[in-house]
């Protein structure tokens, strides 16, 4: 708990996961940077507006119009005044066109509106960053606009230490926690500190690949033979599958055991012989 503080706090962003579900976002422009931003945005159920001339579309924000006609409003034509942002929550730009950009800025800034322009990251209220997605879980890389082909690279480097199965653990723990709150109940106080230390106890104890593997049967007996007992239990009591590496591990000694059984066999067999014939 009472882990030591940096004495060099500052100079950076806040990292956090906005919720935009139904919220209004335009993204001005509609080339290659727009469509990633639109994928972004996607990710969010947040309810798009692009406002771009058709022939600037890119060929990807053509591909997201066409499969998510639902979730974007594509406005074909330039942006023309400030009643273009009306009820909106959140503004991008990425246009080719930098005296633009510092106008949609200002004019947010008056509305009080957040707003990020690709191409001015000074004036930025919020940064992109590179992502690495797999359900619900999700990593941002941020280089606070230093070095965006670094937060790119450094995506691949983290990519490469995770296993696959991060996103399905997390989901299958996500069921895991409702299940908890069915059978403990209340918000806080003793009841909230007793699922959080069973729960932390718990991930600490499995692995990924284990949560990964939960179905119905195993939560349930995770919460009749661990929670109802008061303890945490091991992932093969509840009916975990011992995993193949785990099978490796024993076999060197269960083969030298058997080499060795069959060498003193062996020997006993020469030694009888020998005995026989010598009488
Ligand atoms: C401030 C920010 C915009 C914001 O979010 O507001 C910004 C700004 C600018 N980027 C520029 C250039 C490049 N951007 C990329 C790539 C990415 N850029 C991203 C984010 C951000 N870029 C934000 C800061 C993020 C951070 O600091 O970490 C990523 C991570 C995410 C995303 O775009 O969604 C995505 C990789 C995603 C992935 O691969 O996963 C590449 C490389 C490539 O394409 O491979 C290059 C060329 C090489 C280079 O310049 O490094 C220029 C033009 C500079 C110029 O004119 O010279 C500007 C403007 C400026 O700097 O003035
Ligand atoms: N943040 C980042 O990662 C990066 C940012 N950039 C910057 O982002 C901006 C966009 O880059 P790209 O998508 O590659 O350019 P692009 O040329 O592919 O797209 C520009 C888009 O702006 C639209 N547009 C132009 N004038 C408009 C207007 N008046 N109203 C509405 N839409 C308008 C065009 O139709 C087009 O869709 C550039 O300023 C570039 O410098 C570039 C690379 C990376």
């Amino acid at each position: 708990m009472d882990s030591p503080i940096d004495p060099n706090l500052g100079s950076g962003s806040l990292l956090i996961a906005w919720q935009l579900k139904d919220k209004n976002v335009l993204i001005v422009g509609g080339g290659e940077v727009a469509s990633q931003r639109v994928e972004s945005i996607l990710v969010t159920d947040a309810k798009i507006t692009i406002l771009s001339p058709a022939e600037g579309l890119s060929p990807r924000t053509k591909r997201f119009l066409e499969l998510y006609p639902d979730r974007i409003t594509y406005l074909d034509r330039s942006f023309t005044s400030p009643d273009e942002l009306h009820n909106m929550d959140m503004v991008l730009t990425a246009v080719d066109d930098n005296d633009l950009s510092l106008e949609i800025v200002g004019m947010c800034r008056n509305a009080r509106i957040p707003v990020n322009a690709a191409d001015i990251p000074d004036l930025c209220d919020f940064y992109f960053g590179a992502q690495i997605r797999d359900g619900p879980l999700q990593i941002m890389i941020s280089t606070n606009g230093m070095g965006p082909r670094l937060s790119a690279l450094i995506k691949q480097k983290i990519q490469g230490s995770l296993t696959g199965c991060e996103g399905e653990a997390i989901r299958k723990v996500g069921e895991l926690r409702q299940l908890l709150k069915v059978y403990e109940p209340g918000v806080g106080g003793a009841a909230g500190r007793k699922r959080m230390k069973w729960m932390t106890q718990l991930c600490n104890q499995w692995d990924m690949e284990e949560f990964a593997s939960m179905d119905e049967e195993m939560m349930k007996r995770i919460m009749e033979e661990g929670w109802a007992q008061d303890r945490c239990p091991f992932y093969e009591e509840v009916g975990g599958k011992k995993k193949s590496r785990t099978f490796t591990a024993y076999s060197p000694s269960w083969s030298g055991l058997l080499v060795s059984s069959l060498s003193f066999i062996a020997g006993l067999s020469v030694a009888s012989l020998l005995l026989t014939r010598r009488r």
